[in-house]
């Protein structure tokens, strides 16, 4: 049970004891939208963020999820990749292949891993155009409001900046409205070249969940979620919304401990 459940300005927050309880709860959470989608449109379309997340996803591979999860109508996307081969260890997909897609039944023409072997630029251009291929046929739903890519699900980790995807604070890409899939050559975290889904892609989704453990990140999380004043720069972790679908912060204690007014049951 999450320590501490509750929504500010329509963000679900779910605070955990540690890593560990979190893992347990976001694996239950990715496998209930997984099997709702799948009802509902018979595929589940979810996009991926690199660092700690993929870790935290690990729960789906062991039991029951390994057996429940009905892998085969899983598409894999990536909200953010770094531009580098697919077997560099700085690479999203390489990272997620090894700790989470190589160990379940995922359909290999599923993983939609971007262009390695081109420019930042290029690799942004191809993605979207992928995008846009499984937009056509219905496989990614649309929304109505903006015509955007409608994902499923998009996971998202935060940095200590607030940055979330490759969206850093102060970045013009931060504006970015009018293209899906954008990219960036000096990315304050290495390696410096990037491609990023924009926000409107992200706040278009059904859901997004924002993963976030350790202390490092609390001041962060503060400024994202806390009513901080007009004043307060604003981190990219805070423009996730308003969103069409539902936005769900997933944080253990140490991530939440700057969070105002939120108390811990016993
Ligand atoms: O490619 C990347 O660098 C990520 O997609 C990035 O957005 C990551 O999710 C955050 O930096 C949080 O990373 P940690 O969870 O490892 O702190």
């Amino acid at each position: 049970m999450a320590l501490y459940r509750d929504k500010k300005d329509g963000k679900d927050l779910r605070i955990y004891e540690n890593a560990d309880e979190l893992r347990g709860h976001l694996a239950e959470y990715i496998a209930e939208i997984s099997e709702a989608s799948i009802k509902e449109r018979g595929v589940f379309t979810v996009a991926l963020s690199g660092g700690s997340l993929i870790n935290l996803m690990g729960k789906l591979c062991e039991a029951p999820y390994n057996k429940t999860v009905d892998w085969v109508k899983w598409h894999i996307f990536w909200a953010d990749e770094r531009v580098v081969a697919k077997s560099h260890a700085d690479s999203n997909y390489k990272l997620a292949k090894d700790g989470l897609l190589s160990k379940v039944p995922i359909v290999h023409s599923h993983v939609h891993s971007i262009n390695d072997t081109v420019t930042a630029e290029q690799a942004a251009e191809d993605y979207e155009f992928l995008i846009r291929q499984l937009v056509k046929t219905r496989v990614i739903s649309v929304s109505e409001i903006n015509d955007c890519p409608k994902f499923d699900l998009v996971l998202l980790g935060m940095g200590p900046d607030g940055h979330v995807a490759s969206l850093f604070p102060n970045h013009p890409v931060l504006n970015e409205k009018s293209q899906w899939v954008t990219f960036i050559t000096d990315s304050p975290k290495s390696p410096p070249e990037r491609i990023t889904f924009t926000f409107p892609v992200i706040y278009s989704a059904s859901n997004v969940a924002i993963v976030v453990t350790g202390g490092s990140k609390a001041e962060a999380a503060h400024l994202a979620i806390d009513e901080v004043g007009p004043n307060c720069q604003e981190v990219p972790a805070r423009m996730v919304g308003p969103m069409e679908g539902s936005l769900v912060w997933f944080m253990d204690i140490a991530a939440a401990s700057k969070l105002e007014g939120v108390k811990f049951s016993e």
